[in-house]
């Protein structure tokens, strides 16, 4: 079999153009512009790369777009005092800090000094919380992303085999919490998982978000599996220069999957369609108003 590649630029298209849609009409018919602020402390490369980009489609879908640059010896101080400043805001909607943050700043406490209702990573405690009880929150976007396209491939999840390979608090836990919503079968494997390849031969569906090039290979995978691979992993080419590859050997798992997803061009663009989503839906509940539909988990 050689599998349907699941094309994550387009979805992402449909779903900014969806976005821009929603935009226009809060615009028009309420007079209001949402606003994302995305703070960057430090100058790590691919951060960069990733901020710049979240800004451009930002303003290309309508929104404001507020770009925070702090040097990377910025104190947990004027952190906070900025993301206090950002909370009461009334024309920031989505707050977004790019992680991971330099070693003398304490994640955890500064992302749960993000007012929850604009928390647009859903990393909060509350949303954490909200998540894991099935009740409304904010829904981390790369999980959200990988939920949009599976729904899109299977229609229902329902009964499905998901192994989840990474327990992270950005994408592992997150991603297993939304499966098991849509009623899924869900295993959670990582670093001391016994057996790591028989664990995925039985899925239906694997997420493969370990941060390891290539370490999922074909023969792991179930004959017509969808595979969702998550993982950004730049690596040096033999004839010089740098590519970007994910966490499944492409190649190979595509002889086997029903369906996959490339990378680049999968999970990735996505996200950031899916954030400027999630600061749609921020702004749409901070002003009382009905929340676009398709958009959110
Ligand atoms: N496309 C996108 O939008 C995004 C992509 N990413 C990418 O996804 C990947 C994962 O990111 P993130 O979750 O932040 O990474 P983390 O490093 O936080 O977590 C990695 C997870 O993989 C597990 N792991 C490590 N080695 C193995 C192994 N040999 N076998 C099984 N599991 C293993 C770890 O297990 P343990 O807990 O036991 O250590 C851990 O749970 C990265 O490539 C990252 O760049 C991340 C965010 C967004
Ligand atoms: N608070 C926070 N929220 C995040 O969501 C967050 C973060 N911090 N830190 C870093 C990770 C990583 N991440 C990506 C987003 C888009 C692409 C993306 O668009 N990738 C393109 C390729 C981009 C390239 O060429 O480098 C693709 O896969 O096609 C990748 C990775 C969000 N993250």
């Amino acid at each position: 079999m050689t599998a349907q590649i699941i094309d994550g630029k387009a979805f992402a298209a449909d779903v900014r153009a969806k976005v821009a849609t929603q935009v226009a009409r809060l615009k028009e018919e309420h007079g209001i512009t949402p606003g994302l602020a995305v703070v960057l402390v430090g100058e790590d490369p691919a951060s960069q790369v990733y901020v710049r980009s979240k800004g451009k489609q930002t303003v290309e879908v309508g929104m404001n777009s507020y770009e925070h640059r702090l040097d990377a010896d910025t104190s947990e101080a004027d952190l906070l005092a900025l993301i206090d400043q950002l909370n009461t805001d009334p024309a920031v909607h989505g707050i977004l800090v790019q992680l991971p943050l330099p070693g003398h700043l304490n994640e955890d406490l500064v992302i749960n000094a993000i007012d929850p209702a604009k928390d647009v990573d859903g990393f909060h405690i509350s949303n954490v919380g909200l998540l894991g009880t099935g009740q409304k929150s904010m829904v981390p976007c790369t999980p959200l992303s990988c939920l949009m396209m599976l729904r899109a491939h299977h229609g229902s999840l329902s009964g499905l085999d998901a192994v989840v390979i990474g327990r992270s608090n950005i994408v592992g836990k997150p991603m297993a919490q939304l499966l098991l919503g849509d009623s899924c079968t869900v295993t959670i494997a990582h670093s001391r998982t016994k057996n790591l390849p028989d664990v995925v031969r039985r899925a239906d569906i694997v997420v493969a978000a370990v941060g390891r090039p290539e370490m999922v290979p074909g023969d792991w995978i179930k004959e017509g599996a969808t595979v969702i691979d998550v993982g950004i992993n730049r690596i040096e080419k033999p004839e010089g220069g740098t590519r970007l590859v994910g966490d499944v050997d492409f190649a190979s798992a595509s002889l086997r999957a029903g369906a996959i997803t490339p990378v680049p061009g999968g999970v990735g663009p996505m996200t950031i369609a899916c954030l400027l989503a999630n600061t749609l839906t921020a702004c749409c509940r901070a002003n009382g108003l009905a929340e676009p539909e398709g958009l959110t988990a």
